[in-house]
């Protein structure tokens, strides 16, 4: 096969390749660009093999970073982008199922090839756009399956993140899963423990946006990997609920994990923090998901939100709740949602037109803990609409809640 038309990411590498080969060397591209080309997908980065070692690559071009050396991988850089070029290699060991012992650069690209995971991205391209197709990928990707390069097992035991990289591939891609490869993913499933919580994340989350995420979710069902997943050993439940799901597509990573919080009939906000600390998320994926979880209790209780509770939440976490409600049939139009946080008298508390420092001059507060008890209550006042949002009726205001607290 030869690919004519290829996407300019490929145009804008070919020199760089073509100066591998002058030089006396192979080249190609790889991986997922290859394959998301054909599929006619958009693709993001491009990823160069060569037979040259890295030492050779360095001397060929003037700008490179020592991005992962000690696995053949340098960066070139060029007209302002980067391209991780890789030396064909050979690994050996993986006592740990995550990284192998020992790293060998070869000459063959079959070599290179084989060791790689299912036989979609075990495809290379020439710069010309002729396809390499040593392992039979063209008709995997023709057939949408996703097959394990050679011994699945193998593969597996070389890298248990496949596992998950299978299922997020189904998802992704509307492929299924060929039966042998989808027999050793339940045979070593227990491997994915071995595999840092960050890595399966990623996964984990692609294949939740992906465009068909109950294909994805099945074989995780079916092979029981969800299990070796954190805080997922007993939710099949929600697993279950999410697979029956009509036609659902997120592309927020926030609305997504708001989604299976929201399925897990987690009980409160700690126990959210919990799960997505067992996740290691960010402290603001965290808060976020959180606040939109909150919201949509709201939603499912209230015909209208509070303005507090819009307050509180902010913009984005509403956006996130009401989608995410919207997919569970109890949402509300988003334009709706936006009027109401838009009616509210202020939006963020630095907008608050009275702070500590007013209260410390008139005397009406004293310096410490009750400083904090008045203005939260200022806050609230103007959100709910009690009081203007005006220095001098905030001050009477605060002046009444001091004496009431002070009685
Ligand atoms: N655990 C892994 C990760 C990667 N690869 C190989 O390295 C290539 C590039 O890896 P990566 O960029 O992580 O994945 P892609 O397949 O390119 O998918 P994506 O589109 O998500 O980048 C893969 O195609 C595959 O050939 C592998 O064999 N085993
Ligand atoms: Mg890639």
């Amino acid at each position: 096969m030869i690919l004519t038309q290829l996407p300019t990411e490929f145009e804008q590498a070919k020199p760089i390749i073509d100066t591998i080969e002058a030089a006396g060397y192979e080249a190609y591209f790889v991986g997922g660009s290859v394959r998301d080309t054909i599929l006619g997908k958009p693709i993001h980065d491009v990823d160069i093999a060569t037979s040259a070692f890295p030492a050779e690559v360095k001397g060929l071009f003037k700008r490179t970073v020592d991005t992962g050396i000690e696995h053949g991988t340098v960066m070139i850089l060029d007209h302002g982008k980067g391209y991780e070029t890789t030396t064909f290699r050979t690994e050996s060991g993986y006592q740990d199922f995550r990284r192998p012992d020992q790293v060998t650069f070869v000459r063959s690209l079959k070599e290179d090839l084989k060791r790689r995971d299912f036989t979609i991205n075990a495809l290379a391209m020439r710069a010309n756009g002729e396809v390499i197709d040593l392992f039979d990928g063209l008709a995997d990707l023709d057939a949408q399956v996703i097959r394990a390069v050679g011994v699945a097992e193998d593969r597996f035991h070389e890298d248990a993140l496949r596992m998950m990289r299978a299922v997020r591939f189904a998802s992704q891609l509307r492929f299924n899963i060929e039966p042998a490869t989808q027999q050793a993913i339940a045979d070593n499933a227990l491997l994915l423990t071995k595999i840092a919580v960050e890595r399966t994340r990623v996964e984990w989350e692609k294949l939740l946006m992906g465009q068909r995420p109950d294909r994805g979710l099945q074989a995780l069902v079916q092979t029981e990997l969800y299990r070796y997943m954190p805080k997922m050993a007993d939710q099949l439940p929600m697993l279950q609920k999410l697979i029956v799901l009509p036609e659902w597509h997120l592309d927020s990573i926030e609305s997504t994990w708001t989604l299976l919080a929201w399925l897990m009939a987690l009980p409160n906000e700690a126990a959210i923090r919990q799960l997505l600390k067992a996740w290691k998320t960010s402290n603001e994926l965290i808060d976020h998901v959180t606040a939109a979880w909150t919201v949509m209790r709201a939603l499912q209780q209230d015909a209208t939100l509070a303005p507090m509770t819009l307050f509180t939440a902010g913009a984005a976490a509403l956006k996130t709740a009401n989608t995410v409600a919207n997919l569970l049939g109890f949402g509300r139009p988003q334009s709706e949602l936006t009027a109401a946080y838009a009616a509210l008298p202020i939006q963020d508390k630095h907008a608050l037109a009275i702070n500590g420092g007013d209260l410390l001059k008139q005397k009406i507060v004293q310096p410490g803990p009750q400083m904090g008890q008045v203005l939260a209550q200022l806050l609230v006042a103007v959100v709910t609409s009690q009081v203007p949002n005006e220095l001098e009726k905030l001050l009477d205001f605060a002046t009444m809640v001091a004496d009431t607290e002070n009685n």
